[in-house]
This record gives structure tokens, sequence and C-alpha cells, in this order.
């Protein structure tokens, strides 16, 4: 399985038109790819908060339409990163997967939304439903950014058969060490893959974190960007999931009931 994740620099002049002109050059360069991710919020920029309200769309808008066409012309698995979905009257931070045939497959409206140094909550409704989609490569979870601070989350899209992990941000370079940790430990605990988007640059007085990952089920990073805007390429094989969880089972020795007999 071919996996590109594209780590974008925000560049804060730069309008979403633009942006997502860009990004949709990017992925045409990127044929032959089994799986595309981007990064969180990218074409209004996360710490854009004065955008969000303008900037925001229905599910049906143009943002879905453009990537749907996009996910069909290069027949990819297309994790679109986030936008601000409008409805009814509230806000999200939603997450878009398409399939090859450019079908929405799965949506992710943001559970956690960050509240240190960010106006997201104030702006925006939380989601409250996990999300786990059929593909051809296994069940995929999706998550947004700061989720990656709260194992449950991840422990619940296992419980509902989760295999490969993607997680869309735009998280700050100041805590660019728990970002490595977490995309660690949810794939390792999790033994799944876990297939991370960053962006980076200088945005309203942050500097982006980079280092986008590819972590394995075994916790083995394959594969990482930099500091720089990039494209993290690497291939990997989903049956390691099936292999791993079987030669070391700790995801079947939890102990969901501590007075059930010892077997
Ligand atoms: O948890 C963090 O340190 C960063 C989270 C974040 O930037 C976000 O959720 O957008």
């Amino acid at each position: 399985m071919k996996i590109a994740s594209i780590q974008m620099e925000i560049k804060e002049n730069e309008s979403k038109i633009a942006r997502i002109d860009r990004v949709e050059s990017m992925i045409d360069k990127l044929k032959g790819q089994d799986l595309i991710v981007l990064p969180e919020t990218w074409a209004t920029g996360y710490f854009a908060f004065d955008r969000y309200v303008d900037e925001s769309e229905e599910i049906n808008g143009d943002f879905v339409q453009r990537f749907s066409s996009k996910a069909k012309e290069v027949q990819s698995y297309l994790f679109a990163g986030s936008f601000i979905e409008r409805n009814n009257g509230k806000f999200y931070n939603t997450s878009v997967l398409f399939s090859p045939d450019g079908d929405l497959i799965g949506t992710y409206r943001k559970i956690h939304l960050f509240r240190y140094g960010s106006h997201e909550g104030k702006i925006l409704t939380r989601g409250n439903e996990i999300t786990v989609v059929d593909t051809d490569f296994g069940k995929v979870g999706l998550s947004t950014c700061y989720d990656l601070r709260f194992p449950e989350l991840y422990r619940e899209q296992v419980d509902l058969g989760a295999e490969l992990l993607l997680v869309t941000s735009a998280w700050p370079h100041a805590r660019l060490e728990h970002w490595k940790i977490f995309n660690t430990a949810r794939a390792l605990e999790n033994q799944c893959f876990l297939i991370s988007s960053n962006c980076v640059g200088n945005t309203h007085g942050v500097h982006l974190g980079g280092h986008s990952q590819v972590v394995d089920p075994w916790g083995i990073v394959m594969a990482s960007g930099g500091d720089e805007e990039t494209i993290v390429k690497t291939e990997i094989d989903p049956s390691q999931i099936a292999h791993i969880r079987d030669v070391f089972p700790n995801l079947k020795h939890r102990v969901l009931d501590r007075q059930e007999e010892y077997i």
C-alpha cells in the first residue's frame, strides 16, 4: 500500500482558493498512490480563526466536491484533512475521506477541540461520533490533532475494528516532542499503522511542527517529514497488523472485567 502524506506550509497571506489550487496540483503529481493524506483545516489555516465563519462550507460544498473529483481523477483514497463545516448555524472541524471512486466514505467532526492558545473551542461545536470506515486495506479510524492526547478515543476506534489510524493536524513546533511520542504511542498501544499529516510554517505567531509520520504497529517510525514543506512517502504492508496482533497479542490481554476468572 503506497502512502503519501502532504506536509503543507501554511503561508499566512495565501488565500483559501490559492491553497486549494496548490494542493490540487501537488495531488496531480501523486498518481499511483493508494492513500493520500492532508493536514488539519489547511485551506483556511488552523490559526486564522477570523476566517473560520466566512470560509465555512456545507458538507456538499465546493471543498468536498473538488476533492471528491480529485480522488476519482488520481484513483486513490484521499483523506483531504479537515475544513470548517457549517451546518444549521453551527460550525465544526470536519475531516473527510474519499474512496478512489470519489465517494465520500467517511466524515469526522473533531471531538477534542483545542482550548490552549486557540479560539477553536469558542467558535466551533465539538463532534460526538467516532468514525471508523471500511476500505480495501482494512478499517480506518479518523482523528484530528489534539485528539492524539486522548488514548480512549483510539481504543474505541480499535473496538470498532480500526487497523489504520489517520490523523490530520496543525500541531505547533513548541510541543514537537509530544507529537512524536503520541504518534508512536497511539500506533504501538493499538497495534495499528498510524499515518499523520501536519503543517509547517509560521502563521499568526505560531511555528507549526511538521514531522508528519508513518508509524507501524510495532511502534517503528517508517517515514517522517522534517521542518519544511514536503511529501512523506512510504509503502506499508497492512498484513503486518494481523501478524503482530497474533504473535504479540496485548490487545487480547486487556482486562475489561476484573472480576472475571483468570484464564
Ligand atoms: O495538543 C497540542 O499540543 C496541539 C493541538 C492542536 O494544535 C490542535 O488540536 O489543533
